[in-house]
């Protein structure tokens, strides 16, 4: 069986409103590769995205020194929704209900397994880390809106350059060691230090880009960042 997990940013799926035209690719990808092996498998967790900062910034706003597990669970709430309609999306591929809980929940039926957010203190990244070190997936695929982890946020800066190959102790250099409500990094810390310690391979790369995906999948030479 060849069990792979990849980590579907919500800034794919929702990056404002829905994505209807992405997420029509995507499924036409994922599908195509299914059909092409019996034994294939993959778990797809799916991330916050708009309606995750939206409705954390509405409770920022409205209530005075909000904590942040009140924070992280609207966007687990986010989430899920997000999860929903990717397991809708799927249909008979995926039979298990969507994943709430990545250590306990079961992937028995079915050749999709969709995740959503679980508890405070992380992001989908390290849902996605859990299932993927849990169902032994060798390598965890992160798709976001970025082709590459820079060494500074392409979206300030602009001579950020792209990092091809990095260790967990660079990657922990950039993005620090702690977890902050709606962050928006390349990798969330908290995932970092449970991917370090589980000596996972962790890839970054562009979800937009459907060819490069394909390219991963099948374990060609692909666009991105390559974190072990
Ligand atoms: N060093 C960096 N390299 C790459 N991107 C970075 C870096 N630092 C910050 N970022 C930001 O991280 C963003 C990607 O993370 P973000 O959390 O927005 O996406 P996602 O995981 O796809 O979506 P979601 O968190 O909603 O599931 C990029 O758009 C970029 O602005
Ligand atoms: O297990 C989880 C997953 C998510 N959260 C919160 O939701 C938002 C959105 O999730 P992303 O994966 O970043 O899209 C995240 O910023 C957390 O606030 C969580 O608490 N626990």
């Amino acid at each position: 069986m060849s069990m792979k997990t990849l980590s579907l940013g919500g800034s794919l799926v929702a990056p404002d409103a829905v994505d209807v035209e992405f997420l029509q690719q995507f499924h036409a990808l994922v599908t195509q590769y299914l059909e092409e092996d019996s034994a294939r498998k993959l778990i797809i967790v799916v991330g916050g995205g708009a309606p995750a900062r939206l409705y954390q910034g509405a409770a920022r706003s409205l209530v005075k020194d909000i904590d942040n597990d009140a924070l992280d669970w609207i966007g687990i709430q986010a989430t899920k929704l997000n999860a929903q309609l990717v397991k809708t999306l799927f249909g008979d591929l995926c039979l298990e209900p969507v994943v709430e809980n990545p250590e306990v929940d079961t992937f028995a039926k079915g050749r999709i397994l969709v995740g959503a957010g679980w508890k405070p203190g992380f992001s989908s990244d390290y849902d996605a880390a859990v299932l993927a070190h849990r169902f032994g997936s060798e390598r965890l695929v992160n798709l976001s809106n970025i082709s590459y982890v820079y060494s500074d946020d392409p979206q300030k800066n602009p001579n950020a350059q792209p990092l091809k190959t990095m260790s967990w102790q660079d990657l922990q250099a950039l993005v620090g060691e702690s977890w902050l409500p709606g962050s928006n990094l390349p990798f969330d810390p908290i995932a970092a230090k449970f991917s370090k310690e589980h000596k996972l391979t962790v890839v970054v790369a562009n979800g937009k880009n459907l060819e490069n995906l394909k390219a991963i999948l099948n374990e060609q030479p692909f666009e991105g960042t390559t974190i072990k």
